[in-house]
């Protein structure tokens, strides 16, 4: 990316409600509150000498007297507790961004939020969003420049509840195509959710691939003895059973497990790939493009663990349409990507817009449009 043209970044906050609480063992997740981000390659509202708001028509009109129009990228910033920075330290990053980015360029904008993984995340979406659009060209061939991918398998996301309304909500899930289904555990007694995990597997079939997914509620003891049960009903991944911190504890697991795969979440976040792989501590690691400070790093990091014969499976923290495009761009990047936690537009009440993705068969398909392919968010 040049740094040699005049940049200019607008946020806008935002509040989107969930349709109903996720209840995981990390805490329950009611609301998504953050920041939609838009920069343009034109000059900022200060600098067009109309002193207006900063529309698109607006933009394009400024871009004509100057020879060109301005062309615009979106990224977002939602900020989770415990994932991510506060709300209040991810405003006062992205106005750094905002100052660096017109007194430098995208460089120094990026340097600006470093330390802030859902502001970088939003800077460095919109700068690869604004790019990949100048080129024509869908963000995941932007960011991968490989091959056309029509879709990604992504799991049903199923929050706590009881043995009977878990296999409720798995049967929906299968029933609307989905082939994978990830369950919220930790929150009960583990004998609990073993039972919570053999009715899904009653209820979903043979042939749906189960995920359970601890948010680091157990203890070495209560994940063995859940491990075992769930090797008898064919769960296929275990995400994150022990603290984050618990990188021996993991790789005792792997030792014991038969057929299910550990997966590490929190665990990513608080120790890197390099020190996950010394101890022998996953088989899988969870990308959270929003905890991990953007697409393009998560994007390294993914082809950091296939080198090291790991699988990356891409997630959101449950976000506005932005950041959810992104991660589908980012999953259709990653060659032979298993399915991912993509499917997390419907717990979401409202939106920022209109959702360029849809789901069908238990895949998103991949949006083909230049850039995010999201459109009208700014407006709405
Ligand atoms: O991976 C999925 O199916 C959806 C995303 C998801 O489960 C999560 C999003 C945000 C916070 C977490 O509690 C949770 C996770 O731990 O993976
Ligand atoms: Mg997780």
């Amino acid at each position: 990316m040049t740094d040699d043209s005049t940049h200019s970044l607008e946020y806008r906050s935002f509040s989107l409600s969930l349709s109903s609480p996720l209840e995981t063992a990390d805490g329950t997740i009611e609301s998504r509150d953050g920041f939609l981000v838009r920069i343009s390659d034109g000059p900022g509202p200060g600098e067009r000498g109309d002193g207006g708001e900063a529309t698109d028509e607006k933009a394009t009109n400024i871009g004509a007297t100057v020879g060109r129009s301005a062309a615009v990228g979106y990224g977002e910033a939602t900020p989770l507790a415990g994932w991510t920075e506060s709300r209040e330290d991810c405003e006062a990053a992205l106005e750094r961004a905002a100052d660096a980015l017109r007194s430098g360029g995208p460089r120094d904008a990026l340097e600006a939020v470093d330390r802030q993984v859902a502001a970088r995340h939003a800077v460095s979406l919109a700068l690869t969003d604004l790019q990949a659009t100048k080129e024509a060209t869908p963000l995941y061939r932007y960011l991968g420049q490989g091959p056309m991918i029509g879709r990604v398998p992504v799991n049903a996301t199923i929050g706590d509840g009881t043995p009977s309304d878990s296999a409720v909500n798995a049967r929906e899930a299968v029933d609307r195509g989905f082939g994978s289904c990830k369950l919220k555990v930790g929150l009960r007694s583990v004998d609990e959710d073993v039972e919570r995990v053999r009715r899904v597997r009653e209820a979903a079939g043979e042939d749906i691939e189960l995920r359970a997914d601890a948010n680091e509620a157990w203890t070495y003891e209560q994940a063995e003895t859940a491990l075992e049960a769930f090797d008898e009903v064919g769960l296929s991944i275990l995400e994150q059973p022990l603290p984050a911190g618990a990188l021996e504890g993991h790789a005792a697991l792997r030792e014991r497990s038969e057929d299910v795969r550990i997966a590490l979440d929190e665990g990513l976040l608080e120790h890197g790939v390099d020190a996950i792989c010394e101890a022998g501590a996953a088989d899988a690691v969870v990308l959270k493009p929003m905890a991990l400070g953007g697409i393009d790093v998560a994007r390294k990091i993914a082809i950091w663990v296939r080198e090291l014969e790991m699988t990356p499976i891409v997630t959101t923290t449950i976000d506005g349409v932005v950041a959810r495009t992104a991660a589908v761009h980012l999953a259709a990047s990653i060659p032979d990507v298993p399915p991912c936690g993509l499917a997390t537009a419907e717990l979401l009440a409202e939106d920022l817009g209109r959702d360029p993705v849809f789901l069908d068969r238990g895949s998103a398909v991949v949006p083909q449009a230049k850039g995010l392919g999201v459109e009208g968010v700014w407006e709405e």
